[in-house]
């Protein structure tokens, strides 16, 4: 029968063993030779017998062994399989030895995790790109990592724990990277703090870095901060939004920016304000025949020019191409905004000097004025836009104020646009001729088409009218395919002596394919290239000049005659002259109206006819109405006439006749 001692003694979690002074056993438990993993320890072993009986090299034979030659208290954790151990010799009265046994393998397990998660902490925090710091209710450092230290440069001694927050400061605006506003940093600490919970806010420093502080309050009063330097991102994002409003040929705002300001402006001022929108005059032709490098210059020269024109508080934007706009707030009268526009327009007149080259372009402004035609920016802009299509109709180089009679003149030209198309569509166009005669046989040698338009309500349309809009729109280009094939196959069903000449518009060489569309309205109507002959204004010459050269050559090449049209109203008319071999030249009518009052007209005509014979160039007196001007072009030697003299324009039918009276075996 065991005693409550030998029971309790048997059963605890520790192994216990008690030794005499010859380290003999007195009294051991079973749970000692369990974790020890001795198959046999009886009363009366001595240590020595145990350790032997114990596998080699284990760090338990090692314990006791070391117990036995040293005999001390000792204590040690020593691993047995799987487990760790926790062996304690101690000395008791009489020279007895307790020894003691406890399993610690669970607790190890839990100290390793944690050394594990200490470590996993040091080193995240050690590697962390952002400063981390952690300050107590007190302000003062608990701990912050290298990242923190590096952003701001601190030495070793102020990353200690303990470290006032207030040092950390102090040394921070010796070296230049405190915060800039000290306010707007505490007012981070103290926002977190009130919400009692994260609080970020971006902070710049007085070297110029942005950095993101995020905040979280810290239930012991203190707080945990994340340090993030968002310098790039911050300078990427403002970079971004500036895109996003300015134009980047200028560096002037956009059209977003400006019409953003002019709300803003607007909403709070109340006062009158003028919008000015600008166009050049001649940009394309330059841009065109000098190049895009010279034309972003010369746009860059015209933003400085007319930022020099403003006042404080002016608001300046390039909308895109050759449009600008200017926004004046605070304007007393519309006088002020007539002589800001006539400002405008006196600069822009005088010449630029690009890459070496002397430049001339002009401007066309309409203006709008807030409150009257519009409180928006979007209506100021479309108001002054109207009012500019209207300065450009009036000749360009002036200024013109919007009138809400515009409005409608503009609608109805948008109208006539879209009707263009259906006239196209349902065959509303129709050719007339006009006679082209010998001056000296003043026989019929040729027609002009002259297109003519039926439009079903207003009747009988001038193509004065109707050709600026075409070309504005770019439908001069399929109906003037239209008029070339029409009068191919007309011209086909003529006497072979009698040509045709159809006029050609500017818009129609830019399409690249006015050659192929030549030959195949040659073609299909079986008309030989000779009897055709295409007109051209010097326009056409003005913008992009070899692409339009090219197509020339191309085109005549083919056999086709090409007669400069309205020669004497342009002004580079005899230079056009040396670029290309013309086959005619056809006169201004402005200069045969005149003849018999202006002795200038007259020998105008005359040094142009004698041009025309010495470089062999048929010449053509347009508008001949009476027979004096007939007279006076027949002395000067012109080789044609045309005008009203000999026939208006006929339809078709007519031109029949005509022939039929004119050379009736012919016709
Ligand atoms: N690109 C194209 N342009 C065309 C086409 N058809 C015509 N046009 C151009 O439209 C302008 C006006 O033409 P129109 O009203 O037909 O006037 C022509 C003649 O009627 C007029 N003319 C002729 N003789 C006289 C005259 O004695 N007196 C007088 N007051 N007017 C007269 O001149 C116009 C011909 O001009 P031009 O072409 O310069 O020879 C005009 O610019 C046409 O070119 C087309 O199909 N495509």
């Amino acid at each position: 029968m065991l005693t409550p001692f030998e029971v309790i003694f048997a059963n605890i979690a520790q192994g216990i063993a008690l030794l005499d002074s010859d380290l003999r056993v007195l009294v051991v438990n079973n749970r000692l030779s369990q974790l020890l993993q001795i198959p046999e320890l009886t009363m009366g072993m001595d240590a020595k017998a145990i350790a032997e009986q114990m596998p080699a090299h284990t760090q338990a034979r090692l314990w006791l062994t070391h117990l036995v030659t040293e005999q001390k208290s000792l204590q040690q954790e020593i691993e047995v399989g799987n487990g760790l151990l926790s062996l304690t010799s101690t000395p008791v009265s009489e020279g007895h030895w307790l020894i003691q046994c406890k399993d610690i393998s669970a607790h190890a397990a839990i100290k390793k995790e944690l050394s594990e998660q200490t470590n996993l902490f040091d080193t995240t925090l050690a590697n962390m790109p952002h400063g981390l710091c952690m300050f107590d209710a007190d302000k003062n450092l608990m701990l912050c990592n290298a990242a923190y230290s590096r952003l701001y440069s601190l030495p070793e001694q102020l990353t200690r724990p303990g470290t006032p927050l207030q040092q950390i400061l102090d040394h921070r605006v010796t070296v230049g990277n405190a915060p800039a506003h000290r306010e707007t940093y505490f007012d981070v600490v103290a926002e977190a703090a009130l919400k009692r919970a994260v609080a970020s806010q971006n902070i710049s420093l007085m070297d110029g870095r942005v950095i993101k502080i995020s905040h979280s309050p810290m239930e012991n009063g203190g707080y945990v901060a994340a340090h993030e330097d968002v310098t790039d991102a911050v300078r990427a994002d403002e970079q971004i939004k500036y895109m996003a409003g300015h134009d980047p040929l200028t560096g002037l705002p956009n059209r977003t920016l400006l019409r953003e300001k002019i709300d803003r402006e607007l909403a709070v001022s109340g006062k009158t304000s003028s919008l000015l929108c600008l166009d050049l005059d001649r940009f394309k032709e330059v841009n065109d025949s000098l190049g895009h490098a010279v034309g972003d210059l010369l746009l860059k020269a015209v933003a400085d020019r007319l930022t020099d024109c403003l006042r404080d508080g002016d608001s300046i934007a390039r909308l895109g191409g050759d449009e600008f706009v200017i926004f004046q707030t605070d304007v007393q009268s519309r006088d002020q905004a007539s002589s800001l526009a006539q400002r405008i327009i006196d600069v822009v007149d005088k010449a630029f000097i690009i890459d070496g080259k002397s430049v001339r372009i002009g401007v066309s402004i309409g203006i709008s004025m807030a409150p009257d035609d519009g409180d928006m920016g979007d209506s100021l802009l479309r108001h002054a836009d109207t009012a500019l299509y209207k300065a450009k109709a009036m000749g360009r180089g002036t200024f013109c104020f919007f009138e809400t009679v515009m409005d409608a003149d503009r609608q109805a030209r948008r109208d006539l646009e879209t009707v263009l198309q259906q006239a196209l569509e349902s065959n509303q166009f129709e050719l007339y001729y006009q006679p082209q005669v010998d001056t000296i046989t003043e026989q019929v040698v040729g027609f002009e088409a002259l297109l003519r338009w039926h439009h079903p309500e207003r009747g009988l349309v001038s193509p004065v009218e109707f050709i600026p809009l075409a070309e504005e729109t770019g439908m001069i280009v399929p109906i003037g395919e239209w008029v070339l094939r029409q009068a191919c196959k007309d011209a086909a069903s003529w006497p072979a002596d009698i040509g045709v000449a159809v006029n050609l518009s500017p818009l129609q060489f830019k399409s690249q394919t006015l050659a192929h569309t030549v030959v195949s309205a040659l073609g299909d109507a079986g008309l030989p290239a000779s009897r055709l002959e295409l007109e051209i204004t010097e326009s056409v010459l003005l913008t992009d000049n070899d692409t339009a050269l090219a197509t020339l050559h191309h085109i005549r090449s083919l056999g086709v005659r090409i007669a400069m049209d309205d020669f004497g109203t342009g002004y580079s008319s005899l230079s056009y002259l040396r670029l290309f071999p013309f086959d005619k030249i056809k006169i201004d009518q402005s200069f045969i109206r005149e003849l018999g009052n202006s002795k200038d007209c007259a020998a105008i005509v005359k040094a142009v006819v004698d041009l025309g014979a010495s470089l062999g160039i048929t010449t053509t007196a347009e508008g001949v109405e009476t027979s004096d001007q007939l007279n006076r072009v027949r002395e000067q030697g012109c080789s044609e006439i045309q005008g009203y003299l000999f026939g208006k324009p006929l339809p078709i039918s007519s031109v029949h006749e005509l022939l039929k009276r004119h050379s009736p075996e012919a016709a």
